[in-house]
């Protein structure tokens, strides 16, 4: 079996895909299905989001730009502001800077995609190893097409808990992660002198730093499923 890790999405997935985009869209996703969200649809464009609102649909939207809520959305991409809320018996529409995109680009050719943060890091580890045949690629999202601190240090927490497993061989991108993983600290001192981290805490956005910082404090792993979605959109439920 092979570990492979992507610093930033790079497509040709032959099987596995964990998508990883801590800060922040994975763990506002994971915490979305947290509290009861029936599915998610993660959207190409904010365009997309936005025509899916119509009178009487199920359907919240949540997303950002610049880090700050889209106009015409109902929330932004906060895990804290998700976690304050109920969303059963709804869908959320998530559309963010990068980790929607590199959900997207995955599903061009991965074969099983789940959605991994630190809060979900040990579930999707044993979700993906579960359902691998050949290669487990876990795809860091980073920032504007920028590697992200944060991303890699996730990717190494998650290539522990794989390489516990069972036997992988693993590329550069891993020994990195593992890397970046040993040396990081703990998950809070990582994702705190990321730049991105950095960049969030100037928005005032520290605390969705704090939640993010938490580890395998969830079992939900967003699975892509093959059920009927809105075009343009990807739909995922709790794995
Ligand atoms: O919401 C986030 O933290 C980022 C937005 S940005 O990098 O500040 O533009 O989006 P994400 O897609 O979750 O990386
Ligand atoms: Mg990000």
């Amino acid at each position: 079996m092979r570990l492979r890790v992507d610093l930033l999405p790079h497509g040709n997935y032959p099987d596995v895909v964990v998508i990883i985009d801590v800060l922040r869209a994975t763990t506002t996703a994971v915490t979305y299905l947290e509290r009861g969200a029936d599915a998610l649809l993660l959207t190409a464009t904010p365009e997309i989001a936005l025509n899916l609102r119509t009178e009487g649909s199920p359907y919240l939207l949540g997303g950002e730009r610049g880090g700050l809520p889209i106009p015409g959305f109902d929330f932004g991409n906060s895990p804290v502001e998700a976690a304050g809320q109920n969303f059963t018996g709804k869908t959320v529409v998530m559309n963010t800077t990068n980790g929607t995109g590199a959900a997207h680009t995955a599903a061009q050719s991965g074969k099983h995609i789940f959605l991994a943060a630190l809060t979900n890091a040990h579930a999707a580890a044993r979700r993906a190893r579960a359902a691998a045949t050949e290669e487990i690629a876990i795809v860091c999202a980073g920032t504007d097409e920028h590697v992200g601190l944060e991303d890699v240090y996730a990717a190494g927490v998650l290539a522990e808990y794989l390489l516990a497993m069972g036997e992988f061989s693993i590329d550069d991108g891993a020994r990195i992660a593992l890397t970046v993983r040993r040396n990081g600290g703990n998950p809070l001192e990582a994702l705190g002198s990321s730049g991105h981290g950095q960049h969030l805490m100037r928005l005032g956005l520290g605390e969705d730093v704090r939640a993010a910082a938490g580890l395998s404090t969830s079992t939900i792993v967003p699975t892509l499923t093959p059920d009927d979605a809105p075009e343009g959109t990807l739909k995922f439920t709790a794995g």
